[in-house]
This record gives C-alpha cells, structure tokens and sequence, in this order.
C-alpha cells in the first residue's frame, strides 16, 4: 500500500490540478453552494471505508449505494465531480481517481471560499464496493460528544482533529429536521441562547417534517472564517453535534475560544487535519481501480 504523495500524477497527468481548479472555478461561479456540498462529500466518503469514492457509486441490481443511506440523503455536488473526471478523461484517460478528483475539489472549495489553501496528497484508489450500512453509521447531529470523539478515534483522528475538522460547519446550509430537536429542547440540551432557538423556530415547525433550511454559520454562511467557534461560544451552534464541542463540560472548550480568537490557528489546524482525514484508507483486501466513471465500477 503506497503512500500518498502531492506529485503523485506530476508525470502521468500533470494538469490535474488546473483542471480540478478550473472547472470547481465555473461551477462555484455558476452556484456557490456547491463548494460546501463538495467539501461535505469528501467527509462522507473519507469516514465510510476510507476516502475511495464509495460514496460516488449510484445502486445497482447487485450493490446498494452509500446514496441511499439516511445521513446522505441531502448530498449534492455529484454532477461537479462528474464533469471534472470527463475533463480528466480526455486529457489523461485511465489515470486520476474519482477519490483523488474529490480530494482535490474540496481542498479547492475550502480555499475558494476563503480558507486555507494546502497541498493534497495523492494516489488514492476508488472502490469495487460501496458499504451503505457504513453510510447510515456517519455521525449523526444527535450525537454527543463521547460519542463523536469515538466515531473519529476509530479512524484515526483525535478529538483535536475532530474540532478543527467541524469548523468546515462555518459553510453551508442544513435541514430543519436536523436541528429541530435542538430549538425546541426536545434533546435535552439546554446549551442554547433562547434568542437563537426563537429564531430558528420561524422556519422550523415543530412536529412535521417541513421546514425550511438554515445557515450554520448567520453570519457568514458562504466564507471559511472562524465565525463557527464564535457561534459555539454564543451557544448559537446549529446542530447538536456542533455545541457538543463547546459549554457544556466538554474538553474541547480552550481550544474552541483559541479557534475563535485565532482564525489563522483554526486555518492551519483544518488544513492539518483535512490531509489526515484524506489519509484514511479503505480496508485491506478491498479490491480498488481508477474508476472511469465515477457513479459505476469498471
Ligand atoms: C462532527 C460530526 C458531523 C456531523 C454530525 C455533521 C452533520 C451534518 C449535517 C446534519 C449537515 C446538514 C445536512 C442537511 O441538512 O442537508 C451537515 C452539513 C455539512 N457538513 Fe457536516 N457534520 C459533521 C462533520 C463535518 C465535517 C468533518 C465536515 C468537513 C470537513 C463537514 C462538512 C459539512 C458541510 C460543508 C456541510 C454543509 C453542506 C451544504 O451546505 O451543502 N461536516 N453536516
Ligand atoms: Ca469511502
Ligand atoms: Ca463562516
């Protein structure tokens, strides 16, 4: 089992780089949400037998897809990771994985949103396989803290890694049926400002399961800041898997505020742990190829 390594295509498909970077470019300019639709794919993948794409593979008669799974309902981005690799079968066909097209597209969404930018090891290989009953063990926003720190610590990442790893929530968007029990108290956390649960009950309904969506991060919703560990300190965390981080007896309190004071600390720290989590790999004896599409197995 090789290393992973940054100039793992210098030789056999030099312009990886630039084609990933270039069509992220488009399609962020075209919608820019799918920059943290992308980056929150390559968690999926990367916590489900290790980051080789199973999360790219659509069901077939034989297999079911990671897709299916509860937690990757609202998934979205596929079509950007689909029209890189076509790039990239032109240019140099039979060569780059869907797993290492979608390392490289995350760290691009990170940096285009305004976060860090860092150098992304290379040379992972996609799956035979998807594992959906994996996918519907992915951490779920009911979680608690104990229970987050062991679902990393089984691959590898500590809880360190972990709390840098959850400001990548200072993006994107989530459902009302992931915070709801949170604003209406039904979880039994009372580490909230009652200003925040006022507000969100407006577009969340208690109950049904309508609702609308809402920006983890208010202030800053589509910039890579430190903003979410400020929002942790306010007790305005969305989820409850976030505000475990953070005021309620938890161990990850000083380094929450020194996130929050400190945004180019949290910079490095995610980047840091961003190479770590793309270095899980998928189990031994998992049968792997350059995929050359991305939804189906060779
Ligand atoms: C700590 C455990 C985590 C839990 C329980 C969790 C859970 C969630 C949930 C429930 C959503 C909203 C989904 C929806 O309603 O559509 C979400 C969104 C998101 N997650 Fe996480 N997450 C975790 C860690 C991470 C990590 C480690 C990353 C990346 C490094 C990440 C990146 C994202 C992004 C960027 C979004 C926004 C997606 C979008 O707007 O399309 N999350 N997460
Ligand atoms: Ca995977
Ligand atoms: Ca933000």
């Amino acid at each position: 089992d090789h290393k992973l390594s940054a100039g793992y295509y210098d030789k056999t498909c030099p312009n990886v780089q630039r084609v990933v970077r270039q069509v992220m470019a488009y399609k962020v300019a075209g919608e820019p949400a799918v920059a943290p639709a992308i980056l929150r794919l390559f968690f999926h993948d990367c916590f489900v037998n290790g980051c080789d794409a199973s999360v790219l593979l659509d069901g077939t008669y034989f297999s079911e897809s990671e897709k299916d799974a509860r937690p990757n309902a609202s998934l979205r981005g596929f079509e950007v990771i689909d029209e890189i690799k076509s790039v990239l079968e032109h240019d140099c066909p039979a060569t780059v994985s869907c797993a290492d097209v979608l390392a490289l597209a995350s760290r691009d969404a990170v940096a285009m949103l305004g976060g860090p930018a860092w150098s992304m090891p290379l040379g992972r290989m996609d799956s035979r396989t998807a594992d959906r009953d994996g996918a519907e063990n992915l951490p779920s926003p009911h979680d608690n803290y104990t229970s987050l720190v062991s679902t990393f610590r089984e691959r590898g990442l500590d809880a360190r890694d972990m709390t840098a790893l959850s400001g990548a929530h200072t993006v994107g968007m989530a459902n009302c049926e992931n915070y709801r029990r949170r604003i209406y108290g039904t979880d039994g956390d009372t580490n909230i400002d009652p200003s925040f649960a006022e507000t969100r009950r407006q577009t969340c309904p208690d109950g049904d399961n309508e609702g609308g969506m809402a920006p983890f991060d208010e202030q800053t919703p589509m910039t890579f800041d430190n903003a979410y560990y400020k929002d942790l300190i306010a007790r305005r965390g969305l989820l409850s898997s976030d505000q475990a981080l953070y005021g309620s007896g938890g161990r990850q309190d000083n380094l929450v505020e020194m996130y929050s004071r400190d945004g180019k600390r949290f910079a490095k720290d995610f980047a840091k742990a961003m190479v770590k989590m793309g270095n899980i790999r998928p189990s031994k004896g998992t049968t792997v190829e350059v995929r050359l599409n991305c939804k189906m197995v060779n």
